[in-house]
């Protein structure tokens, strides 16, 4: 039988419990891979041979050979150098999330600097697509990493990125080295990837630039010209520098870092996209993440390597697409009740996310909410992906997105990192159940929650005194 909601806010008070569904190997994967069955195994022959290349470094030839099942392997007893717990890694201790590996980060070949920063960002051991896809990034290679949300993907394409320009010497000044490319337009995926990017450099002379849409350029362009050796940008702000801002030098540049690359051909970046291909120099590393593998990533990544990149895929073979400690249902209610019983389990409004920027086109709530101790934000889908906000209990969507992959981002904003744990509920219309299906087909394990006409209070009266009286 189905747990009942019918008091949703013992629900959020009681101790949350982790989904003990065991992950059982499906049989056949549902993600798409970028190429061809055939040109797949061509390209995992090219991988075992870079594995092979790879020998002795943490996440080489194992793991990828056995093709990554998502199964948890429980951090922190590696033989990591001394570091002060951070509270994700404790966290971990409580429950392996099935992100985690057993190697230590002290195990990569990095400089000094690097390993300093990440042991005061106080990681030890490398989840696993930090452990698989950093040997092949620092190896030069090209690589196609799909893992689920809150998996670590920032740190796995940012380590090399800084260790190569590290390695390499690049100055500050007019040697544009790395550029990361954002598909989507929202300025706090933008600024996770630069906050962690600036913690990693933190005992490096590299620089640091962000350019953003929406924002000012003229403060951007005049940065460019002095030179930085890793950008963060949005493509189409990253276009305009590239074809107006004088002095912007990037014959240089190393590697280009594409993240979330399946909202670059739904947002109409193709051509963008194709543009900045075009001016860079062929000659060049290029990564592509992902935390759901679609059609349009397949399409966007021929269009992005020109030969098969080495493909990563953690999560290939999970029988679900979502995290273990993530706790998911939904709820039935028809239409007339819906935001009675919406409002009743958020009970309290704080803040509201929608479009609105203060300066520099940040949203000012998101770090309102971000440095709150509770809290609760009101958001439509540009916070759906790529934040990392601490420490989010529960997710509580008012009504379906329009895809399952939509739904895995913003489910996945809870439940982040080793050991995260975290609750989803998702309110439907009886006409909209079915997408239920559509989310069982993407493997995303849901329990329905049973809703109970009697459970709602009357909270009319009080909406009402609320507007008038606030
Ligand atoms: N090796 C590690 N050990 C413990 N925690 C880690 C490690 N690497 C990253 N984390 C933490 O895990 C959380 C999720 O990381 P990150 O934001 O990079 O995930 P992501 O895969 O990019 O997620 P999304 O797809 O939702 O953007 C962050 O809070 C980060 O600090």
């Amino acid at each position: 039988m189905s747990p009942a909601i019918s008091s949703p806010k013992k629900k959020i008070k009681m101790k949350r419990k982790r989904c003990r569904t065991s992950i059982i190997e499906a049989e056949e994967s549902n993600h798409q891979s970028v190429d061809t069955t055939e040109e797949r195994e061509e390209e995992t022959q090219v991988n075992h041979q870079a594995e092979d290349d790879l020998e002795g470094l943490p996440g080489s030839e194992q793991e990828e050979r056995d093709g990554g099942d998502g199964e948890t392997t429980e951090g922190n007893e590696g033989e990591g150098e001394e570091a002060p717990a951070s509270k994700k890694q404790k966290a971990g201790k409580k429950k392996g999330s099935g992100i985690m590996t057993n190697e230590s980060f002290s195990l990569l070949p990095i400089a000094e600097p690097t390993k300093d920063a990440i042991r005061e960002l106080g990681f030890v051991n490398m989840t696993q697509i930090q452990s698989r896809a950093i040997p092949h990034l620092l190896m030069g290679k090209n690589v196609m990493g799909a893992a689920r949300t809150g998996s670590g993907k920032t740190l796995a394409f940012l380590i090399p990125a800084v260790e190569l320009l590290y390695n390499i010497k690049f100055t500050a000044r007019n040697d544009y080295g790395y550029a990361y490319c954002h598909g989507k337009k929202t300025v706090p995926c933008i600024l996770k990837t630069h906050a962690v990017a600036k913690d990693l450099l933190k005992h490096h002379s590299q620089t640091l630039g962000m350019v953003i849409g929406g924002t000012a350029r003229r403060g951007e362009a005049e940065h460019l010209a002095k030179g930085v050796n890793i950008l963060v940008a949005t493509p189409g702000r990253l276009l305009d520098h590239l074809q107006n801002t004088k002095g912007f030098v990037y014959k240089n540049l190393k590697c280009l870092i594409i993240d979330e690359a399946d909202r670059i051909l739904e947002q109409n970046f193709e051509d963008d996209m194709r543009q900045i291909l075009r001016r860079l120099p062929e000659e060049r590393q290029t990564a592509l993440f992902t935390a759901t593998q679609t059609k349009e990533v397949e399409d966007f990544a021929k269009l992005t390597f020109k030969e098969s990149p080495i493909y990563i895929g953690v999560d290939d073979g999970r029988s679900k697409v979502t995290v273990e400690g993530l706790n998911q249902g939904y709820c039935v209610v028809p239409s007339s009740k819906r935001f009675l019983h919406f409002s009743n389990v958020i009970t309290l409004i704080v803040m509201i996310y929608m479009e609105n920027k203060s300066s520099r086109g940040v949203p000012a709530p998101f770090f309102d909410f971000s440095k709150a101790d509770k809290g609760i934000l009101l958001c439509t889908d540009v916070a759906a992906r790529g934040l990392d906000i601490p420490a989010v209990d529960w997710i509580i969507q008012y009504d379906p997105p329009d895809e399952p992959k939509e739904y895995i981002h913003r489910v996945g904003r809870t439940a982040r990192g080793e050991g995260g744990e975290g609750n989803a509920l998702l309110f439907l219309l009886p006409e909209e159940l079915n997408f239920i299906a559509y989310l069982k087909a993407a493997n995303v394990p849901v329990k329905e929650y049973e809703y109970k006409e009697n459970s709602i209070p009357n909270l009319q009266p009080h909406l009402v005194k609320q507007v008038v009286d606030p």
